[in-house]
């Protein structure tokens, strides 16, 4: 039989079992169905995917994420915060200022440190990418999709793309409770016109610095928490002339909150909390 050590950790509540690559060997093929084991809460540990921590040729560390369904995506920002603590609390890392490789380019992590414990991360996400082909979503306009039209399941809604390497599609709703997350948004993942299917977002304005936010994610339905899609949510909410560029925005989660900033320079600052919730071996 097989193993690896494994963390479990979890930013606002979106958990993800960690796997230590510098010290691990998992064959790649393995990978996928891993994911969706390791995810199981009834009969593996329970989480939203994996994320390999892995080493780099081009930053400090990589990290490599996996949905709950086998699918790999390309970047995970509350997956990113997780790594930081990690990386700098094994020593992967000197520095409290370091980088890390997605599948998507490679960003700047900060760590905030209390009594030798990382507490709060702040990454620079980098720039958003607004044209419809860099979401990708199919259409004849190339612009940045703002406020447009679209029908889902007969009814049509206003939405608006972001990609933060990964794809992103907010509905603004009158209340957050209200948000049709399950029933619209297996709809709206899996739409033809989105070909690498997308991450759904729902956002109520509570004011020009607030966003209450709920999430349906590709690849792994409802989670408390998605860190690209919060940051998505504020670059939207700017494009919509909800908020404010360069202005901090606290987005309430499920899970709780994280501080997001579009800097006038052009990238997207989030900041939050990460945690360690267990250690153990992992059989397979
Ligand atoms: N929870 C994540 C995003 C994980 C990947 C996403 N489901 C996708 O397929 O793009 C976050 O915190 O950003």
């Amino acid at each position: 039989m097989k193993s690896f050590q494994f963390t479990k950790m979890h930013g606002l509540g979106n958990s993800y079992i960690y796997v230590n690559m510098f010290k691990e060997k998992i064959k790649e093929e393995e990978l996928p169905s891993l994911a969706i084991k390791v995810a199981n809460v009834y009969t593996g540990i329970g989480s939203d995917g994996l994320i390999l921590i892995c080493p780099s040729n081009v930053a400090d560390v990589k990290m490599r994420v996996f949905n709950n369904d086998g699918s790999e995506a390309k970047n995970c920002g509350n997956g990113l915060r997780c790594v930081a603590k990690y990386a700098y609390e094994h020593k992967l890392v000197e520095e409290n200022r370091f980088s890390i490789e997605t599948l998507s380019g490679v960003v700047q992590a900060e760590v905030h440190v209390k009594d030798e414990v990382v507490d709060q991360v702040t990454v620079d996400m980098g720039q958003p990418r607004l044209s419809r082909a860099e979401i990708p979503m199919i259409g004849e306009n190339q612009d940045m999709i703002v406020s447009e039209q679209a029908v889902f399941a007969n009814q049509t809604y206003e939405i608006t793309t972001v990609s933060m390497g990964n794809p992103h599609v907010i509905f603004y709703v009158d209340q957050i409770e209200e948000a049709p997350l399950t029933t619209l948004g297996p709809i709206v993942e899996k739409d033809e016109r989105f070909p690498d299917g997308v991450n759904v977002e729902f956002v109520e304005v509570v004011n020009e610095q607030e966003l209450h936010f709920r999430v349906w994610e590709r690849g792994s339905g409802v989670t408390q928490a998605c860190g690209t899609g919060a940051c998505a949510a504020v670059v939207a909410s700017v494009l919509n002339h909800y908020t404010k560029r360069d202005i901090p925005t606290i987005v309430h989660l499920a899970g709780g909150d994280l501080t997001i900033t579009w800097t006038n320079e052009g990238a997207v600052l989030m900041t939050g909390p990460a945690e360690i919730i267990c250690k153990g071996e992992y059989y397979y």
